[in-house]
C-alpha cells in the first residue's frame, strides 16, 4: 500500500508548542524522501474543491484563449501538448502573491467574477501555507526565522488527457521541481503520480481527498547544503480518465542568491553549492534540458 510509504505530517501538531516530534518527522521526511503528505492544514476543503472546479473550466477553454496565458518568466505560461508529453497541457500564473499578476491572468482568460474570486482566495491561502511550511522546514533544521518571505510563488495547473489508448504511457516525464517547495493538490480520484524513493524505486502516490502533497525541489537541496532531497517524480497514465492537478511552487529568492545559511555549513559539512540566483538556475535547466536535478552539478562547489 503506497499511502503507507509516503510520510504524513500533521500541520496542526507541527504548529503546537510541543510539536518537537512532528518537527523531527518533518526533517526526516525532507531528508529521506523530499516528499510528504500534509493533513490538518488550514485550507478549507470547500475552497479546494471550488478551485478544482474553476481550474477544470479554465482548462476546457478553447486553445486560442489558453494561448493568451503568456510567459512572465521562462516557461511560466500556457504549455500546449508536445511530442515528448502529448497527453499533458498546463496553464501557469507567476506570481500568485501579486494582485496585479492575478488580475492580468484573469483578464487574459476572460474569467468571471466568481472564478477570479476563487483563484484569489486559493492563492492567498496557498501562499500563507507555503510560507508556514518554509518556516517549519527552517525550524526543523534549527533555524528560526521567516527566511522565505518575499520569495515568489507560481501556480501550474496541469491537465492530463488520458484515454483508454494511452493507459501505460507517460503523462509527465521524470523530473524534479526546480524551486524550493511545491504544494500539490493532486487529483482527488485519478492516480498516476509516482515519486522515487532513496533506493531508486518508484512509489505510487494514491489520491487522498482533502490533503496536500509537498515536494522539495532543487533550491531546497542547495539551500539545505545537500541535506534535503529534491524528489524525482513522474506521472503515468494508469486509467482512462482526465486527470487535473494544481501545483503551487515556492520558487527561490527574487533577487538574492540561493545559499545555505552559515549554520548549515561547518568543517564536517563543507559548502556544496556556489551561490546562484533562481532565475539563472531556471534558465540553466531549460537550456540544458536537464530536468531531474542534474543541472545542480553546474553550481557545485567542487564539480
Ligand atoms: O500532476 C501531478 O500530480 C504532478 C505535477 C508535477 O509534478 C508538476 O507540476 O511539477
Ligand atoms: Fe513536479
Amino acid at each position: 500500500m503506497e499511502g503507507k510509504c509516503i510520510p504524513v505530517i500533521d500541520m496542526q501538531k507541527l504548529e503546537e508548542d510541543d510539536g518537537e516530534q512532528q518537527l523531527k518527522r518533518l526533517r526526516e521526511a525532507s531528508e529521506e524522501w523530499g516528499c510528504f503528505r500534509i493533513v490538518n492544514h488550514k485550507i478549507p476543503s470547500s475552497l479546494m474543491s471550488e478551485m478544482k472546479k474553476v481550474v477544470r473550466e479554465m482548462l476546457d477553454l478553447p486553445m486560442e484563449i489558453k494561448m493568451r496565458n503568456t510567459d512572465v518568466i521562462a516557461g511560466s505560461g500556457y504549455m500546449a501538448p508536445t511530442q515528448v508529453n502529448p497527453l499533458y497541457e498546463a496553464l501557469g500564473l507567476y506570481d500568485l502573491a501579486s494582485s496585479q499578476s492575478l488580475r492580468t491572468f484573469s483578464s487574459q482568460l476572460d474569467l468571471s467574477p466568481h472564478q477570479r474570486e476563487t483563484i484569489e482566495m486559493y492563492a492567498e491561502a496557498i501562499h500563507e501555507l507555503a510560507i508556514d511550511l518554509g518556516r517549519m522546514l527552517a525550524k526543523s533544521m534549527g533555524l528560526a526565522s521567516d527566511l522565505f518571505k518575499g520569495w515568489p510563488c507560481q501556480f501550474r495547473i496541469n491537465k492530463y488527457n488520458f484515454t483508454p489508448e494511452t493507459v501505460g504511457s507517460s503523462g509527465v516525464q521524470i523530473h524534479t521541481d526546480s524551486g524550493f517547495l511545491t504544494i500539490l493538490q493532486d487529483d482527488e480520484n485519478v492516480g498516476g503520480l509516482e515519486v522515487m524513493d532513496k533506493s531508486g524505486a518508484f512509489v505510487s502516490v494514491d489520491p487522498w481527498v482533502g490533503t496536500l502533497l509537498v515536494n522539495l525541489g532543487d533550491v531546497a537541496k542547495a539551500w539545505s547544503n545537500g541535506r534535503f532531497c529534491n524528489v524525482k517524480h513522474r506521472v503515468q497514465c494508469k486509467e482512462a480518465c482526465i486527470r487535473v492537478s494544481i501545483a503551487s511552487f515556492l520558487l527561490g529568492p527574487k533577487e538574492e542568491a540561493v545559499e545555505a545559511p552559515p549554520e548549515l555549513v561547518d568543517s564536517d559539512n563543507p559548502r556544496q553549492f556556489l551561490p546562484f540566483t533562481y532565475e539563472e538556475y531556471r534558465k540553466l535547466r531549460i537550456s540544458t534540458k536537464l530536468q531531474a536535478g542534474e543541472a545542480l552539478q553546474f553550481v557545485r562547489s567542487n564539480p
